[in-house]
């Protein structure tokens, strides 16, 4: 697991939009080979998306060829919802670049079946030949995705009960009234990420630091899901120095000195 260090959230995005701008142009996709990303939701990722959106409309990279999913949803929220991750990827993303709304993949919430969905969402993955890339934020409790603690390592897509700690933290999006957060959500799983043959883990804020110091420097535990990246042979955590507040001064320097 690398750990790279940037100096603060806006910082963060910049390299990440343009890492993923460069593996994209570096891939030169194709429509027999399109490139299959990954994606997250939350505020973490926002100043990627504006990065991206950016070099996008300069003309330095270019979604034609780009096949998304992301990685979670509520379930019962409409999709017209302004909450709803649907509304979000296309307010923060999808809406301004050239991407083709049929490679566009988000679990559907509100299906009838929703173990189905589930279901053909992990072939849906399959079928593209996995995913190249993945980017992920963290909740405070060390989530990734929806995949809360205690959730298996080796979990797939599924329909997730979403934690009190959880659904109190998004209820910033909801008016402040938890009763309007929704109670479940679809996921991808713990293993549905980790089976991405690179994963990018954003984490910034001084609230992410206590989930940052268990991911990078605890042991790899069902009970901080994103510490099982520890596991992966390319992953990378982007952090931004307030997320850092954690860390013991050695493994900073560590990090500082090795991945910059
Ligand atoms: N399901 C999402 C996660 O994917 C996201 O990482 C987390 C943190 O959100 P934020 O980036 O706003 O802190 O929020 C939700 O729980």
């Amino acid at each position: 697991m690398h750990v790279k260090i940037k100096s603060d959230a806006k910082a963060v995005g910049q390299w990440v939009g343009e890492y993923i701008a460069a593996r994209i142009n570096d891939y030169k996709p194709t429509a027999d080979r399109p490139f299959v990303l990954g994606l997250a939701t939350g505020s973490t990722p926002i100043p990627t998306y504006e990065t991206l959106i950016q070099l996008n409309k300069a003309g330095k990279v270019s979604f034609e060829h780009v096949v998304t999913f992301n990685m979670d949803e509520y379930v019962g929220l409409p999709q017209s919802h302004p909450e709803s991750y649907y509304s979000f990827m296309w307010k923060h993303l999808f809406d301004h670049i050239n991407i083709k709304k049929e490679n566009v993949h988000i679990l559907n919430g509100n299906a009838p079946d929703l173990d189905k969905e589930c279901r053909d969402y992990e072939d849906s993955i399959k079928k593209f030949g996995g995913m190249e890339i993945i980017i992920g934020g963290i909740g405070v409790d060390g989530h990734i995705a929806f995949n809360e603690p205690g959730s298996s390592l080796v979990s797939r897509t599924r329909c997730q009960p979403l934690l009190h700690e959880t659904r109190l933290v998004n209820s910033r999006f909801f008016d402040n009234d938890i009763n309007q957060v929704p109670t479940h959500a679809v996921t991808m799983g713990v293993a549905t990420v980790t089976d991405s043959r690179e994963v990018l883990l954003l984490v910034t804020g001084h609230n992410k630091a206590e989930a940052l110091s268990r991911i990078v420097e605890g042991s790899v535990s069902h009970w901080w899901t994103a510490s099982v990246l520890q596991l992966h042979e390319n992953s990378t955590v982007i952090c931004d120095e307030p997320a850092c507040a954690r860390l013991q001064v050695g493994t900073y320097k560590y990090f500082k000195e090795i991945d910059g």
